[in-house]
């Protein structure tokens, strides 16, 4: 039997019914972000027009929003998709894409953040700056360590009433009153881009998997990850190969073999 909070159970549910991700992603990311989905056996459907993101978030399992290449005409869809979620019970994932870049990202995150997500998901320059700490972050790289962002991330879980998860190195997973780090991956992986735009899509995956769990569900997309890079990492010889073996080890992954390799620890 799994332990109750084992992350292989989230991933050995997902094989077994492939859960309809709704992610609404941008440029960069969208083939990576749907390849990463369907090695681990999620379906993924890329969907931000206007006109159809609501309709389409109340037949997905999960959302997800991603702020990554902005336009208006997104934003309305962003907003219908998130509504959408909230009104049919669906889980959301919100990205802040380098919401700090620019006054038009920094009012669409707090349009956002307003539309209550289930989860954010961002590297540890994003984090520190919503909780509004200073950060060293100017475009979508992290300029700053995860444990520098720890204490915020707390403060912006509570404050937002979501599960937050930083990512680098060894990354944080809070609701602000449990909290855990996950060790492993590679620093191969900031060096593909839009690795973690896919991990947000990835979070949306096990969320809709356990929409009553987004805690244990976000745990089980990063370590995962983590889990999948490091054995990637292995055989690489950089960021290319990196890329494609990542995506066979992820495809490759069990949730025998996850509960095995995965290094969760309580904070
Ligand atoms: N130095 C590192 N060592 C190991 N894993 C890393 C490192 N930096 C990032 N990662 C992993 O890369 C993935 C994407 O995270 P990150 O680079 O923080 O996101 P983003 O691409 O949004 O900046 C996560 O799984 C994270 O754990
Ligand atoms: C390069 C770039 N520019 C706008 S979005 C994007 C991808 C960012 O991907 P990630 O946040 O996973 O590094
Ligand atoms: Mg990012």
């Amino acid at each position: 039997m799994p332990k109750q909070n084992s992350p292989g159970r989230l991933v050995t549910a997902m094989r077994a019914t492939p859960p309809l991700v709704h992610c609404i992603t941008n440029y960069v990311a969208m083939n990576i972000a749907a390849n990463v989905l369907l090695a681990a056996g999620a379906s993924p459907a890329m969907v931000h027009a206007e006109e159809e993101a609501g309709e389409f978030a109340a037949i997905a399992g999960a959302l997800t929003i991603n702020i990554g290449t902005l336009s208006a005409s997104w934003v309305k869809g962003m907003h219908n998709a998130a509504r959408s979620a909230a009104r049919n019970g669906k889980p959301w994932v919100l990205d802040p894409v380098a919401h700090y870049a620019s006054g038009f990202r920094r009012e669409t995150v707090a349009g956002l953040i307003d539309l209550n997500p289930t989860i954010i998901r961002g590297n540890a320059s994003e984090i520190i700056a919503l909780g509004g700490a200073e950060s060293r972050g100017q475009g979508v790289d992290s300029r700053d360590t995860v444990e520098q962002a720890e204490e915020t991330a707390r403060d912006v879980a509570i404050q937002y009433g979501a599960v937050v998860a930083v990512t680098g190195a060894v990354d944080f997973v809070t609701d602000g009153a449990n909290a855990v780090r996950i060790a492993g991956g590679s620093p191969l992986m900031p060096q593909v881009t839009a690795l973690g735009c896919a991990l947000t899509c990835l979070v949306g995956a096990f969320a809709a998997i356990a929409p009553e769990e987004p805690f244990d569900a976000t745990v089980a997309a990063l370590a995962s990850f983590a889990v999948a890079g490091e054995k990637a990492a292995a055989l690489a010889d950089g960021p290319g190969s990196f890329s494609w073996r990542f995506l066979d080890a992820l495809a490759g992954l069990d949730g025998t073999t996850l509960d095995a390799a995965a290094r969760v620890t309580p904070v």
